[in-house]
């Protein structure tokens, strides 16, 4: 059925008023649409986004530039609606949800975060693993839930965001230790330290991944990742049982979705990977994915905001499945 659905899915944008594979990554993305909701007319029009935000022990180590209390104070702004991720879904009308998977400020709630606390922030994973393996699935399971509830409202796309500050150390340190990359090259500027923080990132990513040699994809994960990342992992594994399309972010999100394939392989095929991340190290993590991102805008930001900015291309190759001309409907002369 697969087989033949994909030859009809290549004809039909073939036979497109168009010279053949002009439109580049666009025909890529409504083949691989159509193949998700096995349909010659699938749909993009529903996108909901998820932000997941939660805090990171490591920033003892003082790895980000930013004091870890910016989290919670980021939650709050997408609470009221004036982060770039708000403005980016208005702009382009993706409904946003946002989680609290796990701040400091165990006390904080605000009207429209839904409150999915683990814990008080993960552990301070250069000294020991960041949450135990029962934490790890019940972040892992906010995400599946999450899915499951935006699939049953009608969504066909999903976009993963994050905040947390710190997290930047978490995605470095599940890419090496999933990938073997050393931990001078998975580490990057984050938020936007220099090179002097950059080697202090390094060191504590090799510290803590000296404790993932042979432990499976979840124990990594609860041994390096956040508890957000764990939540846009359980996103990620819960598409390809609803035909659901996630568009993943950065450098964070593609994290989640490296451990998630290394959990689930060939869960991929529901994921696309909407834009390169400036963090140095992305481009690592999309190879070891064997991915190749929509756009280049430059962005190191995450929340889902490069996703947020692909949207309106996922849903352009969608309609020009659904609404272009063939030749021989507009009575062109093909080649
Ligand atoms: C105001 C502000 C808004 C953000 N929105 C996303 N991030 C991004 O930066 C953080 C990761 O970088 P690092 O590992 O260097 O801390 C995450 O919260 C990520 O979502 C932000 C960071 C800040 C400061
Ligand atoms: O690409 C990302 O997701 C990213 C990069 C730097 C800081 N925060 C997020």
């Amino acid at each position: 059925m697969s087989t033949s659905l994909r030859q009809q899915l290549q004809n039909k944008i073939d036979q497109k008023t168009k010279p053949l594979g002009s439109l580049g990554k666009l025909e890529q993305v409504a083949l691989q649409i159509g193949l998700i909701q096995q349909s010659l007319t699938p749909s993009a029009e529903n996108a909901k986004a998820f932000i997941f935000g939660a805090d990171h022990g490591v920033c003892d180590e003082g790895v980000s530039l930013f004091p870890q209390q910016v989290t919670s104070q980021m939650l709050a702004n997408f609470a009221a609606g004036g982060a770039a991720m708000n403005v980016f879904c208005r702009s382009n009308g993706i409904d946003l949800e946002l989680y609290n998977m796990g701040i400091v400020d165990t006390d904080a709630r605000w009207p429209g975060v839904h409150h999915c606390s683990v814990a008080a922030g993960t552990n301070n994973m250069r000294h020991g693993p960041a949450m135990t393996q029962t934490q790890c699935q019940q972040a892992l399971l906010v995400g599946r839930e999450a899915a499951q509830r935006a699939a049953a409202q009608g969504h066909q796309i999903i976009i993963i965001g994050e905040m947390g500050i710190g997290n930047t150390t978490a995605a470095s340190a599940l890419l090496s230790a999933l990938t073997g990359l050393d931990s001078k090259t998975a580490c990057g500027p984050g938020t936007g330290v220099g090179a002097d923080v950059i080697a202090l990132k390094a060191q504590v990513v090799a510290d803590a991944v000296s404790r993932c040699q042979g432990l499976s994809a979840a124990q990594i994960l609860a041994q390096v990742g956040g508890f957000e990342i764990a939540a846009m992992a359980g996103v990620l594994l819960e598409a390809k049982h609803h035909q659901l399309t996630v568009l993943v972010d950065g450098f964070i999100a593609s994290a989640a979705a490296l451990v998630a394939e290394y959990m689930e392989p060939n869960s991929k095929s529901n994921w696309l990977f909407s834009h390169a991340s400036a963090e140095p190290a992305h481009s690592a993590m999309l190879q070891a994915l064997d991915a190749e991102a929509l756009i280049d805008l430059k962005l190191r930001l995450g929340e889902g905001t490069g996703s947020a900015l692909a949207y309106p291309l996922v849903k352009c190759a969608v309609a020009m499945l659904n609404e272009m001309a063939s030749f021989a409907d507009a009575g062109v002369s093909s080649a």
